[in-house]
């Protein structure tokens, strides 16, 4: 394996391009305004662990809006960028993935989610959407103004034109939606009852939501280099789902069940649900939380939006006593998201975290 050292002294991964298989032609894809999406969905859940689906009723002009803010965010001066950062665990992260040494070719905004009233937090953010100029507190703008009045007025126009908008608040509050009706989709597939014991989790209060935004940059040497190089490395993500949306640039690939690498075609008008740790342990294994990663192949930058749905803290992950056969044990031991988390920040990010729950 190549190995380049780059300029932040971090080093990245290279991979040779794949030769076969590029796309998997057979993604499932679930159509959620048709009969039959509740039995559809589990089994996509089952086989793949991971599903597209389409007719979603989240409004395109809120994702584009949100994927134009993102865009401009991640084109400003590394600089400015910096002072949102660095991801502890929120905020802007740069290649630094997590708190344990991994790296990626990959710059992101990370934000907690709560759920009444929908807010995003974190340490440097204000809570109130409408008075963050796209996740900067006022805090972070007095010391970035400073900064950038020093450097160049134009740019401070730049800065302080374009972002005061709700898009991330409504983003927030669609994408929510779809991941409740996904779940109670798939209660309703899984045939137990009541139909709101798996999206009531998500749902909840205190339940414990994380919003990524992720940008892999274009890279021209790596294009003539005809290799890729590790965006986002493999992982399983340990909440009940995530809901990915990217833009049309391809890099995202999943792990089939026999190990293969399969890339994922992009589409930007459908969402992708992943199948997460908790999802796996709620099923007592029936579903499989997908390893996925992304590889970034330098020829065109890729946007990606990612809200990852946890349960609240002190809510007890255990199989669901409807799903178990006769006689049939829990695969886990028990414990709460709480512990889960706590354990999965103690990790790297391609470690099995669910090994050391296992019965
Ligand atoms: C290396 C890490 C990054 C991560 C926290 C962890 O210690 C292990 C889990 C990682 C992951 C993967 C899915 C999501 O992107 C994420 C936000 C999550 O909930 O778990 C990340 C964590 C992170 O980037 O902080
Ligand atoms: O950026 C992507 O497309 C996927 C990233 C991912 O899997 C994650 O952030 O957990
Ligand atoms: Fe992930």
């Amino acid at each position: 394996m190549v190995v380049l050292a780059n300029p932040a002294l971090v080093e990245i991964p290279l991979v040779r391009p794949q030769k076969h298989g590029a796309f998997f032609s057979a993604i499932p894809v679930v159509d959620l305004s048709k009969p039959f999406s509740a039995e559809a969905l589990v089994k996509a859940c089952e086989d793949v662990g991971f599903v597209k689906v389409i007719n979603h009723n989240v409004p395109m002009d809120v994702v584009q809006r949100l994927e134009a803010e993102a865009v401009k965010f991640f084109e400003m001066p590394q600089v400015f960028k910096e002072t949102s950062g660095p991801a502890d665990p929120f905020g802007y992260g740069n290649k630094r993935i997590g708190p344990n040494g991994d790296v990626g070719q990959v710059e992101y905004l990370l934000f907690g989610i709560t759920s009444k009233p929908l807010s995003y937090t974190s340490m440097s953010f204000l809570e109130e959407p409408s008075s963050c100029l796209f996740g900067l507190s006022l805090f972070d703008l007095i010391r970035t103004r400073r900064l950038v009045a020093k450097h160049c007025f134009l740019l401070w126009l730049f800065i302080c034109g374009p972002y005061r908008s709700p898009a991330l608040s409504e983003y927030l509050l669609a994408v929510k939606k779809l991941a409740s009706d996904v779940l109670e989709l798939i209660a309703e597939g899984l045939k137990i009852e009541p139909r709101d014991v798996l999206n009531g989790l998500v749902t909840d209060e205190q339940s414990d939501g994380l919003f990524r935004l992720n940008h892999y940059p274009r890279c021209p040497l790596l294009e003539r280099l005809d290799r890729s190089w590790t965006g986002f490395g493999e992982h399983t993500d340990p909440q009940i789902i995530s809901v990915l949306r990217s833009n049309n640039t391809t890099g995202l690939q999943i792990s089939l069940k026999n190990g293969s690498w399969v890339s994922v075609p992009p589409d930007q008008e459908s969402f992708f649900i992943v199948v997460g740790d908790c999802l796996q342990v709620l099923t007592n294994g029936r579903f499989k939380s997908v390893r996925h990663r992304v590889l970034a192949n330098g020829s065109k930058s890729r946007v990606s939006m990612i809200y990852f749905f946890g349960p609240p803290p002190a809510e007890k992950i255990a199989p669901l006593s409807q799903l178990m056969g006769e006689g049939e044990q829990s695969k886990y031991k028990e414990f709460t998201w709480g512990e889960y988390k706590k354990a999965a920040y103690k990790s790297r990010l391609g470690d099995n975290r669910l090994g050391q729950f296992e019965k």
